[in-house]
């Protein structure tokens, strides 16, 4: 007969026990079956014994399934002793309760046993026999939890025998079986009679119930100075009121032991707020009793939120995490046992907070509750029922408590005043409507689900879909693993996921920042839009009335996303055409245009393309019409330097570093103009320049652009001066190394490849988004990127705000900005061969040949000459790259070189077409007007040092400085 080897036995994997219910079941008889090498014993043994625990693994499974079905693992089980607790706890009750006692052999032997031990405490032993066989089938692995409650009723049992035998009178231990039967028995006999000698019968009664309390407190796990509260408590509930303070946090109906105790939350049966009591910790108050008073909240707040942080936060009501000044999830006081069926996500609303959701928005509130609902959008797969979601509330786990809903909130309380006495109404919200609610689950979600739980079963991962939170554009599913399984086993999975839900755009996310658990983000078939509107009325961004706050879209979860645009303090926006940045500049301008006025706010547009921005011409936030030529536009951005030079000077002078200081200090009427000065003070506006395509600018004085921009982004953000630069060409050319270096925050929208996500994000994904307004968001100091589905603003929406806006004040264009430009000196690299790059480029441009050899010939210069005159060519945009004996692309049209051949010489361009006929008008009435006047801020500055000019008589007219910028 074979019989298998004690090795070959006990090397059988011990696989843990995740209760995933998918186990063969050859893999728990293995589990079940002890440590030791049964195998030794003789056949006859280990047929008893195998039989002994099939009937104790029936029994135990019995004891489990009363009340709440628990599972523990196999490895600790302790089936059979809780079995012969069992039977012990049934033959002593047969005998002493039902009548045996004395009854033929059987009777008599356990009635001489259990009596002669515990005396009519025998009586008693049944009941304390089944409460350990119960923690033994249930609560095996609680090693500590049953060793302390065995001592209890240990020694209960003793208090309990003791105290028989006080009754009965303490016969000797030699007393007849009759008299140690009536008393507490051998038991009693012993724990008494030595102390009946000392302290007589009373005080043995006395130290017996001692005894007995004090096994009551062990069993409970009660401290002494708890004692009255759960005494009051069970009080309470015996005479069925709801007691004065939360009761005492249990496990599985024991009390925990007092160490146990502050981490009880993990344990509790009841939904666990897991991250809120994170909260709690992390910033030394009650978040939770903070969200559900919103309102007070609001009361509170003075706007700085505002000033510290460029992504302010989602509308979970949460600091983003992506925020490193908010370590809003810490973990270090992440649950170290977190209960398994307790889901991180969050419950679906019920059907009264969905009601309350569409009579929220009947009155006005807009999409508030449904910010709310966003927040609930962490859907727990384990309890769903398809047929209850129309209905009633999916029983899910909150992860924190519904906010209460939030009055609406004037956007600005003060009359705005802007100079000159004139008041100004910032748009009605009204101007941009809600859309449509957003949902939380489809059936396109189930369907992916469905798919992405038999891609895992098919290829025998040990891992579930555990929930899912649905954002626009996309939906991330989590994944969890079990525990042995490599996340490895998941990511290399990404090609047959994509094939089982039939898109190529998925993308793994392991892990999901601040959980474990892997996110797969998959596109929703069924997406949505997210107008400006919801994104503009969400709760963060009507909690602060900063001006530059603009509202960017949703995140992958649901929530409204809205930045600081002070707080970037630059931003790069590109992706592919037809990605979606247009739209994103656009919401840009709407959200500015929406809460700031143009003494707040002022805008310098460059729209090379000359049709995205044209919708904004005439708005009072322009500091000059949009400009649509690119060497205007090189010359605008040198004229910000300019600007930003004489604001340092200014803040300098008064002695402050930051203009937000300076404008607070001027509200509050702390600033003194010098004395003689006839300055009337007044706060600087912020300065925001949009540059809708960077390239087109690169491409007609990379160098002095770039340097422009470097300094720009160096300096100016504590000017208020800001940059957001747009490209559909996010190559290394458009976008330096200097330029990224110093523009921190991106925004990325699709991209055609991976090397162009890199120049964007230094790193890739951005390959991978879906375009039309898909992107990714990396706000300064951040290394992960959230990814937002943009906000989206219709052109009649753009339209009635800017009619608005127009309607309150006429723009003022200064004039110097673009339309005079500083004198340009010829640029160091063409030295003494202007007038051969004039030919050059003449002569390539007029017959669209970039060759070398052309120019030798035509211009008579030698190889080296032509070679440097062709580099010159390049490095001006007039030819492509070198592409070895072929000619070169040509880059500049015929009708273009006028224009070309002015920049070379440093002339204004000849050709000035491209400000429309009405910009010049308004110039021109502007120039007329004379707005003005004397240049006082330069009056204050003479005789202080200035800031370093870097652009050589640039200034030589002095008559560039910030106090005109609204006109002062
Ligand atoms: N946030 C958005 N929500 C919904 N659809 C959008 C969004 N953004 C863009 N789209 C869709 O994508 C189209 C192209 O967008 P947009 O014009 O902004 O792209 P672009 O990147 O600026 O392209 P180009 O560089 O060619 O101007 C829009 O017409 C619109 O249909």
């Amino acid at each position: 007969m074979a019989t298998r080897t004690p090795s070959g036995n006990s090397k059988a994997p011990a696989r843990s026990s995740s209760g995933t219910g998918s186990r063969s079941k050859s893999t728990k008889t293995a589990k079940s079956a002890p440590a030791s090498p049964v195998h030794d014993f003789p056949l006859p043994v280990r047929m008893i014994r195998s039989a002994w625990m099939g009937i104790a693994r029936v029994v135990a499974g019995a004891f489990r399934k009363i009340g709440r079905d628990v599972h523990p693992p196999y490895e600790v089980r302790r089936d059979g002793t809780g079995l012969f607790l069992v039977i012990l706890a049934m033959v002593i009750a047969s005998v002493e309760w039902w009548g045996l006692r004395g009854v033929g052999w059987y009777g008599t032997f356990v009635h001489s046993v259990a009596g002669g031990t515990f005396g009519f405490m025998a009586a008693f032993m049944p009941p304390i026999l089944l409460v350990g066989a119960v923690r033994l089938f249930r609560w095996p692995e609680e090693h500590r939890a049953n060793n302390r409650v065995g001592i209890g009723l240990a020694l209960l049992t003793v208090a309990g025998a003791g105290i028989a035998h006080v009754v009965g009178g303490i016969p000797a231990l030699n007393a007849p079986f009759d008299e140690l039967w009536a008393a507490g028995g051998v038991l009693g006999a012993l724990a008494t009679v030595p102390l009946a000698g000392l302290i007589k019968a009373p005080g043995t009664m006395v130290a017996m119930i001692a005894l007995a309390l004090l096994s009551l407190m062990i069993l409970t796990a009660t401290p002494l100075k708890q004692v009255p509260a759960r005494i009051r408590e069970g009080y309470d509930k015996l005479m069925g009121q709801a007691p004065d303070e939360a009761p005492a946090p249990t496990r599985r109906g024991v009390k925990l032991d007092a160490e146990e105790h502050d981490q009880s939350y993990l344990y509790d049966e009841l939904p666990a707020p897991k991250k809120p009591r994170k909260k709690t910790r992390l910033f030394g108050k009650d978040r939770d009793a903070d969200a559900l008073d919103s309102t007070e909240d609001l009361a509170g707040y003075t706007g700085d939120v505002a000033y510290d942080k460029a992504v302010i936060t989602d509308d979970h009501g949460l600091p983003l995490a992506q925020d490193p000044s908010v370590d809003l999830y810490d973990e270090s006081v992440e649950p170290e046992y977190p209960e398994p069926s307790i889901r991180p996500g969050v419950r679906r609303p019920t059907k009264a907070e969905r009601d309350m959701a569409a009579i929220m928005e009947q009155v006005g509130l807009g999409q508030e509750p449904e910010a709310d609902t966003q927040a609930m959008s962490a859907i727990d797969l384990t309890n769903f029922d398809a047929d209850d979601v129309a209905t009633t509330a999916v029983p899910l786990v909150p992860s924190r408590p519904p906010a209460a809903p939030l009055p609406p909130i004037p956007a600005r309380t003060e009359q705005l005043q802007l100079s000159g006495d004139v008041t100004y109404t910032l748009p009605s919200s009204d101007f941009l409507p809600a859309g449509p609610p957003s949902k939380e689950r489809s059936e396109a979600n189930d369907a992916v689900v469905a798919a992405l739980t038999d891609t895992l079963t098919q290829f025998k991962v040990d891992a579930k879909v555990t929930g899912f939170s649905r954002g626009p554009t996309v939906t991330r599913y989590e994944i969890e693993l079990a525990p042995g399984t490599k996340v490895e086993r998941v990511t290399a999975l990404s090609k047959n996921i994509s094939y089982a839900v039939a898109s190529s755009d998925v993308r793994i996310l392991s892990p999901i920042p601040g959980k474990s658990a892997i996110g797969i983000e998959i596109p929703n078939a069924d997406k949505e839009i997210v107008v400006l509107g919801d994104v503009l009325r969400s709760h963060n961004a009507r909690k602060t009335d900063h001006p530059m706050v603009m509202g960017v879209g949703k995140d992958v979860e649901g929530g409204f996303v809205v930045a600081n645009l002070a707080k970037m303090p630059h931003l790069l926006v590109a992706g592919a055409t037809g990605a979606g940045k247009s739209s994103f500049v656009n919401s840009m301008i709407t959200s500015i245009l929406m809460r700031a006025t143009p003494d707040e706010v002022r805008m310098v547009m460059v729209d090379p393309k000359r049709v995205e921005l044209t919708a904004y011409e005439g708005v009072p936030h322009l500091i000059t019409p949009i400009i649509t030529n690119p060497k205007k536009a090189a010359e605008a951005l040198q004229w910000v330097v300019k600007e930003m030079d004489t604001r340092y000077d200014d803040l300098a002078n008064f002695g402050f570093k930051h203009v937000d200081d300076f404008n607070k200090a001027v509200k509050n009427g702390k600033v003194v103009v010098p004395e003689g000065s006839k300055r009337i003070l007044k706060p600087y506006p912020y300065l925001l320049v949009i540059v809708d395509e960077l390239a087109d600018l690169m491409m007609v004085a990379p160098r002095d652009v770039e340097d422009s921009i470097v300094r720009i982004t160096q300096l100016a953000r504590a000017a208020g001066i800001h940059l957001v630069l747009a490209t559909q060409r996010p190559s290394v050319d458009v976008v330096t190394g200097l330029i990224k270096a110093n523009v921190p925050s991106r925004m990325a929208f699709a991209t055609s490849s991976v090397t162009d996500s890199r120049v964007v994000l230094d790193q890739p994904g951005a390959e991978k988004l879906l375009g039309q307004g898909d992107a990714l968001f990396l706000p300064m100091g951040t290394s992960k990127p959230m990814r937002v589905q943009g906000a989206w603003v219709t052109e009649s929406e753009i339209h009635s705000v800017v009619e608005h806006v127009k309607g309150q004040l006429k723009a003022e264009y200064r004039s110097d900005v673009a339309a005079e430009a500083p004198k340009k000196q010829i640029d160091d690299d063409i030295g003494d061969d202007l007038e051969l790059l004039l030919q050059a480029t003449e002569l390539v441009v007029t017959t669209q040949f970039g060759s070398t050899s052309m120019l030798q010939r035509k211009l008579r210069v030698g190889f080296a000459k032509a070679g440097r005159l062709m580099d010159l060519l390049e490095s001006r945009g007039v030819v492509g790259p070198s592409e070895g004996s072929k000619a070169r692309d040509v880059l500049v049209k015929p009708d273009d070189l006028p224009a070309v051949l002015a920049a070379m010489r440093g002339d204004d361009s000849p050709v000035d077409d491209v400000v429309p006929t009405a910009q010049e008008a308004a110039l021109a009435e502007n120039a007329n007007a004379n707005h003005y006047g004397t240049d006082l801020v330069a009056e204050d500055l003479d005789g202080y040092v200035q800031a370093v000019d870097y652009h050589d008589g640039a200034d030589d007219d002095g008559s560039e400085d910030a106090w005109n910028l609204t006109g002062r």
